[in-house]
């Protein structure tokens, strides 16, 4: 159902200040036109959010950033007009020795505290035993959810990876849903890339398209260093989610140098890598100044996320099961060990790959703290190929979920007696949530994991 186009009179809004230090200006719409709410982040970004009457299919969409299309006003200015400047600052009386609740939630926009020790899935990273599996899904943002088919019905993939309020609304969508035990941040693996200048599309179905693949060493110019100047929108999410997410950890996240390079040498995706191998082979100085510079891009990328507090990375090497071990170890390791040595004992390194059993135990040793297995080795033999000293994410087939629901609750019984032998378990999917999957299923693997 559209959001209605109702002008807000004065008397329909109420300020308030929330208990994350936003000021929050909740609009009433009137009747059967729901109503919409503006919070203004301490350092003044405004995050929208609109409840409108429930569609026919029940569900109750939360538009952010579309306050303009809910009150006829573009989103800062009704922010601004309702008033939203700072009621928090009203709110603090120097005199009185107290610090004013807003002002302590607004020095908490680092990392929280104590959820390193708490939160299941952070203790799973560091190879605890917490009481449930945490459970959360590469891709649980996305196509599978309504709410997100709506939000970005009209706005370009690469359009709602730089809007704070659209990454915020995103990212929350399926921890409102499925209650995981992380959110992942929602962007794409070649933000950063687009971030620094290159011409990138991601075109729905095929994915990333390069304009001008990086072939040469002319080429090779246009990767530059990132900057957290280029990314500001990423700072201003991160923290942001920090308030919304409460006890649950935020996962960041960036492409490895390899994957990054496989797009930007194919000019998108590609099943054999057949330019970048080539390259690799015989170029390998170019190779290796090539991942050298994505290296320096993707730890700048993740800096900034973990700057502003995400809880754990995950570094994505989508594409390194098309690497011998070999290989792997010579031309892709060192620049992967690179990037994960830049946070080593600040967060927990997630490093994932898909068709990566003849690769697990190096993908162990470049640095992660827990390997991402897909679901073609069983939990316990991946667990023994990676070796001592790491935990290990996955691995139900993303198939799975069309599964009779006997056989679903077999094969999540199955991941979580085999990852019970690792040293650490976190329950995923072996890649990402495929977008026929009905969100109701993942609902309930949620609930088969925390049943245990
Ligand atoms: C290889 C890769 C990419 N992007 C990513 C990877 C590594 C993970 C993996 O192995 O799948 C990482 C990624 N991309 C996206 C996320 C969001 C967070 C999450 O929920 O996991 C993450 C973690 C959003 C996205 N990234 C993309 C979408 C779909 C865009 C849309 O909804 O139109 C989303 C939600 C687009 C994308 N971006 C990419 C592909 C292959 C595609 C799919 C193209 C398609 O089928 O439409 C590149």
């Amino acid at each position: 159902m559209p959001i209605g186009v109702t002008p807000v009179a004065p008397a329909q809004v109420r300020r308030a200040c929330n208990d994350r230090g936003m000021s929050v200006v909740h609009i009433d719409a009137g009747p059967g036109s729901g109503s919409a709410s503006v919070q203004t982040a301490p350092s003044g970004v405004a995050v929208a959010s609109a409840r409108v009457a429930p569609s026919r299919d029940g569900d109750t969409l939360h538009r952010p950033g579309r306050l303009a299309s809910a009150t006829g006003l573009p989103l800062t200015d009704a922010a601004l007009r309702a008033g939203a400047a700072d009621p928090c600052a009203e709110a603090a009386d120097p005199r009185a020795g107290v610090a004013p609740r807003c002002a302590a939630a607004r020095s908490a926009d680092a990392r929280r505290p104590g959820l390193a020790s708490t939160a299941p899935f952070l203790r799973a990273c560091r190879r605890d035993q917490p009481e449930t599996t945490p459970v959360w899904f590469m891709r649980q943002a996305g196509r599978v959810l309504p709410e997100y088919r709506a939000l970005r019905a009209d706005v370009p993939m690469l359009d709602s990876c730089r809007d704070p309020a659209m990454i915020t609304e995103i990212t929350m969508q399926p921890v409102r849903r499925f209650r995981p035990d992380a959110a992942i941040f929602f962007s794409d693996i070649v933000v950063p890339l687009v971030a620094i200048g290159l011409d990138i599309d991601i075109v729905a179905g095929v994915g990333p398209v390069v304009a001008e693949p990086v072939r040469d060493s002319a080429r090779l110019a246009a990767l530059r260093a990132l900057e957290p100047d280029d990314v500001p929108y990423v700072t201003q999410a991160v923290r942001d989610l920090l308030g919304e997410l409460g006890g649950t950890p935020l996962i960041g996240f960036a492409g490895a140098p390899f994957t990054l390079a496989s797009y930007l040498v194919e000019g998108g995706p590609s099943r054999n890598h057949l330019r970048t191998k080539a390259m690799m082979y015989g170029e390998p100085e170019l190779w290796h100044e090539l991942l050298d510079r994505l290296a320096t891009i993707t730890t700048a990328f993740l800096r900034v996320q973990v700057d502003a507090g995400v809880d754990a990375v995950q570094l994505f090497d989508s594409w390194a099961g098309a690497l011998s071990e070999d290989d792997y170890r010579r031309y892709v390791a060192p620049h992967s060990a690179r990037v994960l040595a830049a946070f080593a004992g600040e967060v927990p390194r997630i490093h994932f790959g898909v068709n990566t059993g003849e690769l697990l135990a190096a993908m162990g040793q470049v640095g992660a703290d827990v390997v991402g297995v897909d679901w073609r080795v069983p939990l316990d033999e991946a667990a023994r190929r990676i070796g001592p000293g790491r935990a290990v994410q996955g691995n139900l087939d993303p198939a799975a979920v069309f599964a009779p629901e006997p056989v679903l609750a077999a094969k999540v019984g199955d991941v979580l007696a085999r990852g019970a032998k690792a040293e650490g378990h976190v329950f995923n999917l072996g890649h990402g949530v495929l977008p026929e999957t009905d969100p109701g299923v993942l609902a309930h693997i949620v609930d088969l994991v925390h049943a245990g």
